[in-house]
C-alpha cells in the first residue's frame, strides 16, 4: 500500500539536513498506524508526502504501486483526491458551508470516488448527500446540526465533519494529522474506534498522527518517526 525507499526531505537545498531521511517505510494495506515523535521530528512534513503535497527531495514514494516523484504536480493532485482522504490538524472546513456541502463538495474533486457513490444508488440526485448524512450519523454528529454553518460547530463536531469529507467515496488510505488533541481523552478514545470503524466498512488504510501515546494501544501498529530516521 505504502513504500517508501531511501527518502530524503529537506524544505530548502541549502538546509545543512534533511527534515526527514527514512530507508524503508512498508505500510500494508488496512493497517491502523499510530505515527508518533516529538514536536518537529517531521511528522505532518512525512504526512505531506505519503499524500503527494510535497515531493520528496531523493528515494522513491509508492503509494497503491504509484510511484508519486514520477508524476506531474497536476497528476499528483488528481491521484490523491481520488485514493486519499485527508483530515487536516485544522480540519479546513469552509466556514459558511453547512456539513452536508463541505463533504459532499470534497467528492467533487474526484470523479471516481463519486461514481463509487453513484453506481450504489437508484437515486442520483440525492446519492452524495444521503452518503453525507449517513457518514455524519456513523461519526456521531446528529441531524440538528447537519444544515448549519461548519462556523457554528464545536471543534469536537468539526472534526466529525472533517473525518466525513475524508472517508466519503471510500478512498483507499486515510491521513489523519493529530485529529484529536482538542478532546477530552474519553472523546478521543470514542472518536478513533468511529474512525476505526469507517476505515473498515471502506478497506480504507489509516495513518493517524498524535502527540497523546495513551492511544497507541488502540492500533494495529506505532511507528516512532525518531527510530525511523536514519542519523545523519
Ligand atoms: N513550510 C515549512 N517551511 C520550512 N520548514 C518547515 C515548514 N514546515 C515545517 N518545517 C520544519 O520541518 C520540521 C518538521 O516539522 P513538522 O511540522 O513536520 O513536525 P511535526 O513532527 O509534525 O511537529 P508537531 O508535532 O509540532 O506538529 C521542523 O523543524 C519545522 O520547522
Amino acid at each position: 500500500m505504502i513504500n517508501l525507499k531511501n527518502v530524503t526531505f529537506k524544505w530548502h537545498k541549502s538546509d545543512s539536513s534533511p527534515t526527514l531521511n527514512i530507508k524503508e517505510l512498508v505500510i500494508e494495506k488496512g493497517e491502523h498506524i499510530f505515527l508518533h515523535g516529538p514536536s518537529g521530528s517531521g511528522k505532518s512534513t512525512l504526512l505531506a508526502i505519503l499524500a503527494g503535497i510535497n515531493t520528496a527531495t531523493s528515494g522513491e514514494v509508492s503509494i497503491l504501486n504509484q510511484n508519486l516523484t514520477t508524476l506531474s504536480n497536476t497528476t499528483r493532485d488528481v491521484f490523491r483526491a481520488d485514493h486519499i482522504g485527508y483530515i487536516f490538524q485544522n480540519f479546513n472546513l469552509l466556514p459558511y458551508l453547512t456539513p452536508i456541502e463541505n463533504i459532499t463538495l470534497g467528492c467533487e474533486f474526484s470523479k471516481s470516488r463519486k461514481q463509487k457513490i453513484l453506481k450504489q444508488s437508484s437515486n442520483k440526485n440525492s446519492a452524495l448527500q444521503k452518503e453525507a448524512i449517513r457518514l455524519l450519523n456513523a461519526l456521531g454528529l446528529t441531524a440538528q446540526y447537519h444544515h448549519k454553518d461548519v462556523a457554528t460547530l464545536s471543534i469536537g463536531q468539526q472534526q466529525r465533519v472533517a473525518a466525513a469529507r475524508a472517508f466519503i467515496g471510500s478512498p483507499e488510505l486515510i491521513i489523519a494529522d493529530e485529529p484529536t488533541s482538542a478532546l477530552d481523552t474519553n472523546n478521543r478514545e470514542s472518536f478513533i474506534k468511529l474512525l476505526f470503524e469507517q476505515a473498515k466498512l471502506s478497506n480504507s488504510t489509516l495513518v493517524f498522527v498524535s502527540h497523546d501515546e495513551t492511544l497507541k494501544p488502540l492500533f494495529n501498529r506505532s511507528i516512532d518517526l525518531i527510530n525511523l530516521q536514519e542519523q545523519v
